[in-house]
């Protein structure tokens, strides 16, 4: 008795040191407060409250991005659209994104009745000094990029472990490469001669075999040179000319903005 009533409070204590990580104002506009132990996750629910709250605007098509930051994003669309009754269609990037929205209770649209959209807000993976994302991590990079082109403006949202000066810094997986099934060796092969370094086909974790996309093709992860200086336009560019290449994790100019959640609770921003 007397032992789980010490565990009850010294759980008490570690959630009391962390709990006011948002406070509403006086304007109802959420803000992250400084506590002592921000986790990651608190780091990416700042930056994903604050491009929402800066992004998104009534009666617009938002495009919504996928992976574990996209979730604070969502969570944060479903708040303003009961809140403020935002009209908002929601775009989806992936078969996560598409069941995150209709959890959520909000408009489901596609590129097919929206091809045009207002905003795109996604996660990433890497993000450079010159805003070159390395995106894939999860393996949606192709509807992620469709969808991205067809807005307005891509905006980023990431905790500071994604924030580099150059590509894999931080990011150690490599650069995702989507690709036709049946050609992922001659590829493999292809990218290796041409721009040095490796790549691995992405292996499931709860399945026998590879990893199958949604889109019902393969990954190669590219571990590239860490030492050579690539321009990522140019490599971008020539891998899409690779037959069987269906698209890359390079996004070469496409955020327009990145949010940054940190360690103390505050947001760093990044333009094009
Ligand atoms: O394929 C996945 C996407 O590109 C994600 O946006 C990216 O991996 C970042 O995901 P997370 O927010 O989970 O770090």
């Amino acid at each position: 008795m007397e032992r789980s009533t010490h565990m009850f409070r010294s759980v008490l204590r570690s959630l009391s040191s962390r709990v006011t990580v948002f406070q509403r104002s006086a304007n109802s506009a959420f803000f992250c407060s400084r506590t002592a132990a921000m986790s990651l996750e608190d780091a990416k629910r700042c930056a994903a409250y604050k491009a929402v709250d800066e992004y998104v605007k009534d009666n617009t098509v938002v495009g919504v991005g996928s992976g574990s930051t996209v979730v604070y994003a969502v969570h944060r669309l479903a708040e303003r659209v009961k809140a403020e009754g935002l009209k908002l269609v929601c775009v989806p990037t992936s078969f996560q994104a598409r069941q995150l929205i209709i959890e959520h209770g909000l408009v489901l649209g596609d590129l097919e009745c929206n091809p045009h959209l207002d905003c795109a807000i996604d996660g990433a993976d890497e993000v450079d000094a010159k805003m070159v994302l390395i995106k894939g991590g999860g393996g949606c990079l192709l509807q992620e990029k469709i969808v991205a082109a067809c807005a307005d403006r891509m905006v980023v949202i990431a905790d500071y472990t994604k924030d580099s000066i150059k590509l894999g810094q931080q990011y150690r997986k490599g650069i995702p490469i989507e690709v036709a099934p049946m050609a992922y060796v001659p590829i493999r092969n292809k990218i290796e001669t041409q721009f040095g370094g490796s790549l691995k086909l992405r292996m499931a974790v709860a399945k026998a075999g590879p990893v199958v996309t949604d889109n019902g093709n393969f990954i190669l992860d590219w571990s590239f040179v860490d030492e050579k200086e690539y321009d990522w336009d140019a490599v971008n560019r020539a891998i899409m000319m690779i037959p069987g290449v269906v698209d890359t994790g390079l996004f070469v100019g496409m955020a327009t903005k990145a949010y940054f959640g940190q360690k103390d609770g505050t947001v760093t921003e990044r333009s094009a």
